[in-house]
């Protein structure tokens, strides 16, 4: 028998081991589970049995109430046990097919002989509990496994920095408790293992990368220095997974004071959200709060405004419509804008802000003018919030004053005789009832009026102090709309030179009550600084993907809201789509100075893609020469010119099919807009199975699916159909990440169909790199 197969079989003993461990552990706790739900039923069963009641006295009453929390804990104690056997039976069900993933020989220094670590999705012990059969991933020694060759290695503990040498790194392939491959690796992990991954199919649902992630990844998963960890990476390069994988190394190393609750990633749409859902589950850790930024802004702006999808400013931008509108985007979305708001803000602190009278019945209460001149009476040292909280609070103590006299007023009697028998009834029962208690007799009759009386006006007067506690007396948006007309020089210093279009534009959506998706953040910000801001302290880390999408403004406001939390942002400067592009960059590009507490990362290695479809792509982009693609070979993407559309669809249709027949699961057919999109689905839906997605599509399966490029960012597709990348479609210079971005999110192929005349951005790539058909 060869050395090799001697190792294999020596391998395949242990894993045979390890699987019996983890079957007799499975039994144990399976019976033990099984009684502990037995007592549990029991326990529900003779709660009240085994509580002792009794009430007659105060002494009594507390010796039951004692009893009851007595029993009520033993419950839960036992409910607690049941549910954490119930994880470790679901940990032991992941690593039963499974058990691990690779070895490493690690000598210690000062150690006599060398140990073998075993490195799996969680941990085991061995019947005795000392031992640890197979180590989580995220344990620290098990960094050693990503972060080195054979050779010299050292890892952190809490303890120290622990040095020694690597001597053997070895990566397995185990399906059924049977090993299925075995490698030996030198200095990344396993070419091999990651070749034969990356050229499955593309799934409609991410995958975890635990077993290959690359050193580099490796440091945005442990990164614990950084408040803010920015990751500029290519596609395809991981960020992503990189990220998830980053939340489920956190969860574990602060698993004593960190849950999922306390952390949020921000996504660029819904459907992304179900892309990523089963990675964490996978990894056996719960999910974090996932939202996009429309739907998190959507929780924090009132109903009354009309909110406009980030997408629908996208097509607004793609379609060329409103050139006024979208000329001040990138203004909008600036930092000056902000700034320009925070002195407009320093203004109102002295004079300016806009009030509404509280009116009552048709007559007002308290006047906009009275309110105005309370607020502005507070000492200004206070800052706004607090004194709109302080103005409040008056307004709620004269609105009672006013309250009780109203009592005394007609319509009350007027509206008493519009009550049900029911309503009379019930406050003479209240009545009995209290003078029972009070062993008093009074004129029953007078008194039941002044209930119903002072019941009346309470119920009249409950929707004002609720509009009064959420500060419905400051007119915010008349307040923010001055900002577009003051004359105040302050102001007009620092207006940009087209301000009267900004100005223009902004006063025409926001009378409709319309927010334009460049307003909302600047509103709210403003809104923010009137009345103060919702609370998430309780949120420790934040990940934003897609973060090239984030426009400054947008940025420093959630810096704002999330001061106290960590920030891991991912994002690629070439997949950069929005019209606010021009002004989002710096963070990334890492051109304006570094912020505090920043660290930066760059990854350049491209895993989604087959060598040659990166070597097409990258050539899209300025300094795609950096962009390395990861070496799995494949075709060269496709270009076929057609002349009619009746051509281009039937050539869709013929190529759709050619891919089907070759196995290929995922299949996207990618176009600009939503218009196009729509239009392909109507043209093709006869002829192929076809799925259109949009911005409300929150999960796709299997087959073909038809949508616009914008939708397709962060997940990817065994291959792309580009459905017209004609100088038609793709002129603009502002369109090339965009068409860049659709190219990118195949795995396997890529097949770019053009109706008359290919694109610039094709005609600059060397015909090398592609494969060119005329119809
Ligand atoms: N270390 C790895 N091992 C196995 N697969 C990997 C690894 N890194 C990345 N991949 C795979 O590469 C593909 C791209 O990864 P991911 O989507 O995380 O990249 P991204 O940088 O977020 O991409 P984009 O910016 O283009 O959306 C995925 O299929 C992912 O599983």
């Amino acid at each position: 028998m060869s050395e090799t197969h001697l190792e294999w079989q020596k391998e395949q003993e242990r894993v045979d081991f390890v699987h019996s461990q983890i079957k007799k552990k499975q039994n144990k706790l399976k019976q033990h589970a099984a009684s502990l739900k037995q007592g549990i039923i029991g326990l529900r069963e003779t709660f009240w049995e085994d509580v002792t009641v009794n009430l007659e006295e105060q002494d009594d009453v507390i010796e039951t109430q004692a009893s009851i929390k007595q029993q009520a804990e033993l419950l839960s104690e036992r409910e607690r046990s049941h549910g954490l056997l119930y994880e470790n039976l679901k940990k032991l069900t992941r690593l039963e097919d499974s058990p691990y993933f690779g070895r490493i020989d690690f000598f210690e220094q000062n150690e006599t002989a060398s140990d073998s670590i075993y490195i799996g999705i969680a941990s085991l012990l061995d019947e005795q509990e000392e031992n640890f059969l197979i180590y989580d991933w995220r344990a620290p020694i098990s960094s050693l496994y990503y972060d080195y060759p054979p050779g010299p290695a050292h890892y952190e503990t809490m303890d120290g920095t622990i040095s020694g040498d690597l001597e053997l790194k070895r990566q397995f392939i185990i399906k059924k408790a049977q090993i299925k491959g075995l490698f030996d690796t030198g200095i990344t992990i396993g070419d091999r293992l990651l070749q034969e991954i990356l050229g499955n199919q593309a799934n409609t649902k991410m995958k975890s990368i635990v077993a290959t992630i690359q050193k580099e990844q490796n440091q945005i998963i442990r990164n614990e220095k950084s408040k803010i960890l920015v990751v500029q990476g290519v596609a395809g390069s991981g960020k992503t997974s990189a990220a998830l994988q980053r939340v489920a190394y956190l969860l574990y190393t602060h698993r004593e004071t960190l849950n999922s609750q306390n952390m949020m990633l921000f996504s660029p749409n819904p459907l992304f959200n179900s892309y990523i859902s089963t990675v964490l589950p996978e990894l056996g850790e719960e999910n974090m709060k996932q939202t996009t930024y429309k739907q998190f802004m959507e929780s924090l702006i009132s109903t009354a405004f009309e909110l406009e999808d980030p997408f629908m400013q996208m097509e607004a931008f793609l379609g060329g419509e409103n050139q006024d509108r979208i000329s001040v985007i990138p203004y909008k979305s600036s930092l000056e804008f902000k700034n320009l708001i925070q002195i407009y803000l320093s203004i109102l602190s002295t004079n300016g802000l806009m009030f509404r009278n509280i009116g009552f019945r048709g007559q007002i209460l308290i006047s906009a003018e009275e309110i105005h001149n309370y607020f502005y009476q507070l000492d200004q040292q206070i800052s706004i919030p607090n004194r709109m909280r302080l103005t409040a609070e008056w307004l709620l103590k004269e609105i009672s004053i006013i309250e009780k006299q109203e009592r005394d007023e007609d319509w009350v009697i007027e509206e008493m005789q519009l009550l049900e028998k029911e309503d009379f009834l019930e406050v003479h029962n209240e009545l009995q009832q209290k003078n029972r208690r009070l062993k008093e007799t009074f004129d029953d009759g007078e008194q039941e009026e002044r209930i119903l009386r002072k019941k009346i006006v309470q119920q009249h007067f409950k929707p004002l102090k609720k509009r009064v506690k959420r500060y419905g007396f400051v007119n915010i948006l008349e307040s923010y709309l001055r900002l577009f007309t003051t004359q105040d020089p302050s102001i007009m210093k620092h207006q940009p030179r087209h301000w009267d279009t900004v100005s223009k534009v902004t006063q025409e959506a926001l009378a409709d009550k319309k927010l334009f998706w460049e307003d909302a953040t600047p509103f709210l910000f403003f809104r923010d600084k009137l009345i103060g801001r919702k609370s998430f302290a309780h949120i420790r880390h934040i990940f934003i993907d897609e973060f090239q999408d984030y426009s400054p403004f947008q940025f420093d406001y959630l810096k704002e809201l999330f001061r106290g939390a960590r920030m891991t942002l991912l994002g690629d400067l070439n997949q950069a789509i929005y019209p606010h592009s021009e002004v989002s960059q710096s963070l990334l590009s890492g051109k304006e100075g570094s912020l505090e507490d920043e660290e930066r990362i760059i990854l350049t290695r491209s895993y989604r893609s087959t060598r040659q479809i990166v070597e097409f792509t990258r050539t899209l982009v300025q300094q795609g020469e950096l962009i390395i693609p990861f070496n799995r070979e494949g075709e060269k993407p496709e270009i076929i010119k057609v002349i009619t559309k009746e051509d281009q669809y039937k050539r869709i249709v013929t190529t759709v099919k050619e891919l089907i027949s070759k196995g290929y699961e995922t299949i996207a057919l990618i176009c600009k807009t939503i218009g196009e999109s729509e239009e392909a689905y109507e043209r093709l839906r006869f002829s192929l199975d076809i799925q259109l997605m949009n911005q409300t599509t929150t999960s796709y399966s299997k087959g073909v699916v038809v949508l616009p490029a914008y939708l397709a960012k962060g997940i990817e597709f065994d291959s792309v159909v580009i459905h017209d990348a004609s100088q038609e479609v793709y002129r603009h210079e502002s369109e090339r990440n965009l068409f860049y971005t659709a190219c990118t999110r195949a795995m396997h192929t890529l097949t770019l169909i053009t109706v008359g005349d290919e694109s610039t951005f094709i005609k600059k790539i060397p015909s090398d790199k592609y494969q060119f058909k005329k119809m």
